[in-house]
C-alpha cells in the first residue's frame, strides 16, 4: 500500500438510527487515479464520501495511507484531503476570490510563509485554470448553479489536496466546463492526487476514470476497470435498465441504455 492510497474496511455509517452503509469494504483508492463512483440514487454514494471526509458517524476502518481518518483530528484531516459537496451553500457573503483564499487558508503549514499577495496570486491562478477568473469580485450567492460548482471546485482543488473527494463535480456543467473540470481533475490525478468522483453519467466514468466502483444499495456491488466494471449485467442488476456495453477496438467503451428492464 502506497502512502497516498484510501483503504476502506469494514465502514459502517449512516445518519443516528439509518444504517446507510453496513461492513462495507473495496479494493484500495490509489493516489495518481481518478476512481469514479457509480450506482442508483440513494445507493450511499454520498455517505460514503462523507464517512471518508468526518461528516458521518462511521466505525470500521478508514486509512489514507497511515493517516486513520476516523480518529484523526479535523485538521489532521482538513491537511490530506478536500470535500467538494453536491449541495453547496446558497448563502455565502464573500466574493468568490475571497472564498477561494479563505479555502486555502484553512490549508497546510507551507502556506505560513506566504503572504496576503500570495494567497490572492494563488486563487487567481486557480480560478484562472477552471476558466473564471472573471468571476474573481462576484459575490458567491450570486452564482449560477453551475457558476457555483466551479467555484466551489477552485476552493477544493486550490488545496492542492492529496485525497480529492468529489460529489457530482460536472452534474450543473456544460460540455465545455464539464470537458475542462475532467482535465483539470486528471491533472491533479497524475500530480499524485487520490481522485474520488461521483458521476451518474456512466459514459463520462467510461472515459475519465481509472476504476470505477459501483454501489447499490449501501453495498459495494463491483469494482474494476470501466471495462470490467461496466456491463449490461451490472446495468441490468443495479439499474434496472436493458441495456448494452460495447468495447471499440481503440479501447473506447460505448454504453446503450435501451430501455427499462
Ligand atoms: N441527512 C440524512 N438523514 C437521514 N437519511 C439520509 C440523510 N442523507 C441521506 N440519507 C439517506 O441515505 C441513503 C443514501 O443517501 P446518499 O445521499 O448517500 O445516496 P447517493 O447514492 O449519494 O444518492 P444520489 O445519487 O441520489 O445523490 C438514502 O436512502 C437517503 O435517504
Amino acid at each position: 500500500m502506497s502512502a497516498s492510497d484510501l483503504t476502506i474496511r469494514s465502514l459502517s455509517a449512516g445518519y443516528g438510527a439509518r444504517k446507510v452503509l453496513r461492513d462495507l469494504s473495496m479494493p484500495p483508492i490509489p493516489g495518481g487515479k481518478i476512481t469514479a463512483l457509480v450506482g442508483p440514487n440513494g445507493a450511499g454514494k454520498t455517505t460514503l464520501l462523507r464517512a471518508v471526509a468526518g461528516l458521518v458517524p462511521a466505525s470500521g476502518d478508514i486509512r489514507f495511507g497511515a493517516l486513520d481518518m476516523l480518529t484523526a483530528s479535523a485538521s489532521e484531516r482538513s491537511r490530506a484531503m478536500a470535500f467538494m459537496p453536491q449541495f453547496l451553500p446558497q448563502r455565502m457573503a464573500l466574493s468568490v476570490l475571497e472564498s477561494v483564499i479563505s479555502a486555502l487558508r484553512a490549508s497546510p503549514p507551507q502556506i505560513e510563509r506566504m503572504d496576503a499577495a500570495a494567497f490572492r496570486d494563488v486563487a487567481l491562478e486557480t480560478l484562472s485554470g477552471l476558466g473564471i477568473v472573471d468571476l474573481a469580485l462576484q459575490p458567491f450567492d450570486k452564482l449560477s448553479g453551475g457558476q457555483r460548482q466551479l467555484a466551489s471546485l477552485a476552493q477544493a482543488l486550490v488545496r492542492k489536496p492529496r485525497l480529492l473527494l468529489l460529489d457530482e463535480p460536472t452534474s450543473a456543467l456544460d460540455l465545455r466546463h464539464q470537458l475542462q473540470v475532467m482535465n483539470i481533475v486528471k491533472t491533479a490525478a497524475r500530480g499524485g492526487t487520490a481522485v474520488i468522483a461521483v458521476l451518474h453519467d456512466l459514459q463520462a466514468a467510461a472515459r475519465w476514470a481509472d476504476s470505477i466502483v459501483v454501489m447499490k444499495s449501501g453495498a459495494l456491488y463491483t469494482s474494476g476497470a470501466p471495462a470490467d466494471a461496466i456491463s449490461a449485467t451490472m446495468l441490468s442488476d443495479v439499474y434496472g435498465i436493458d441495456g448494452s456495453v460495447e468495447t471499440t477496438s481503440s479501447g473506447d467503451i460505448h454504453i446503450h441504455a435501451g430501455r427499462l428492464a
